[in-house]
């Protein structure tokens, strides 16, 4: 008997990004997009815990205790008191490694809910929500999906209306870009200044809840921006290339260095990513559209 989940990518339409707090964390005014772009995390009975992964940037996933799906096995059986478990844990990968699309955590997502139905360790709402945050910041959302306000060190979610399908076209770049050094240029760059406490822009989820492209567009920011630009100049010809080709809004997905471009229609975001493409500034392009539903078991 195994289980299979399947867990979506994320965009970040608005991450407002307050000063470094003690715990060195940020608090954040972190509205979440998932979008159609998904792992797949099978779970089955086996001799010891072991991970294996499939797909084009499998490796460079870690396999060992480190990966955020097994360490959400390993606190699930300590939690219930199961002991070691013994599982065999296979990623399915299609979302970019290391590229602020959320990938690692939506497997610490897939691999919970997969391991309390293979379990039946039935734990509650709040409980996986809980056992999420002690994973990473962006879990819980992968766990949820849809769209949601994230705030606290975005693990605090507020589910959001969204009126609408949106169209995105994502650039992957040639390398990645590690979350805590992005954050730690963050801070570089804003020596000396007062950073602002992080609130969500109310045009930004009036736009969302409206379903409407053009408002959107005009409302999306990302504070981690010229961090992640810093660290990788390159990116900006990738996001002036989409521009170029017609997107209504270019940014950097998170902590980047995949970059995020909303278009109008399923027609525009493939003329987009047709320009995308032709520009040579980008390693490969996807097209997907947001909300997406979150963690959902497909077979058990
Ligand atoms: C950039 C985003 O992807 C936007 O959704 C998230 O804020 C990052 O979420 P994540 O990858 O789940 O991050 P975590 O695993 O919780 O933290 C990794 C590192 O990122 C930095 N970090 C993360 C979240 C946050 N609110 N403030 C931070 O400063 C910290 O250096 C932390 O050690
Ligand atoms: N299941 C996993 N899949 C991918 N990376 C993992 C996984 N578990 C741990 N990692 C580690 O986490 C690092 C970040 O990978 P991930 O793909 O989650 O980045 P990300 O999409 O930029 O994250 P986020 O958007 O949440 O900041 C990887 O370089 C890898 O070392």
């Amino acid at each position: 008997m195994s289980v299979t989940v399947r867990v979506p990518a994320k965009v970040n339409v608005q991450l407002a990004v307050g000063a470094a707090r003690p715990d060195g964390f940020h608090d954040l005014a972190n509205v979440f997009l998932a979008v159609g772009l998904h792992d797949e995390v099978t779970v089955s009975p086996a001799d010891e815990l072991r991970v294996t992964c499939a797909g084009p940037d499998a490796h460079q996933v870690p396999l060992d205790r480190t990966n955020l799906a097994a360490r959400a096995a390993l606190v699930l059986a300590e939690r219930r008191g199961l002991g070691e478990p013994a599982v065999h844990i296979h990623i399915a990968k299609d979302i970019p490694v290391a590229g602020g699309m959320a990938g690692g955590s939506a497997d610490g997502a897939g691999a919970l809910l997969a391991c309390d139905a293979l379990w039946g360790t039935h734990a509650s709402r709040e409980e996986l929500l809980d056992i999420c945050a002690e994973l990473g910041s962006d879990v819980p959302f992968s766990l949820v999906g849809g769209a949601a306000l994230g705030t606290g060190r975005g693990e605090k979610l507020r589910a959001l209306e969204v009126g609408g399908s949106f169209h995105w076209v994502f650039a992957m770049a040639g390398r990645g870009l590690s979350t805590p050094a992005v954050f730690r240029e963050f801070d570089r760059l804003a020596e000396g200044r007062d950073i602002p406490e992080p609130v969500a822009s109310e045009a930004l989820l009036d736009a969302l809840a409206d379903g409407d492209p053009g408002a959107l567009a005009a409302a999306v920011s990302n504070d981690l921006q010229p961090a992640a630009l810093s660290l990788f100049p390159e990116l900006a010809d990738t996001l002036a290339a989409g521009r170029a080709a017609g997107a209504l809004a270019a940014l950097v997905s998170g902590s980047g260095p995949t970059t995020a471009f909303l278009t109008r229609d399923p027609e525009s975001a493939a003329k987009v990513a047709e320009g995308l493409t032709a520009s040579g500034t980008c390693r490969s392009v996807r097209t997907a559209a947001g909300p997406a539903a979150g963690a959902t078991v497909l077979s058990a």
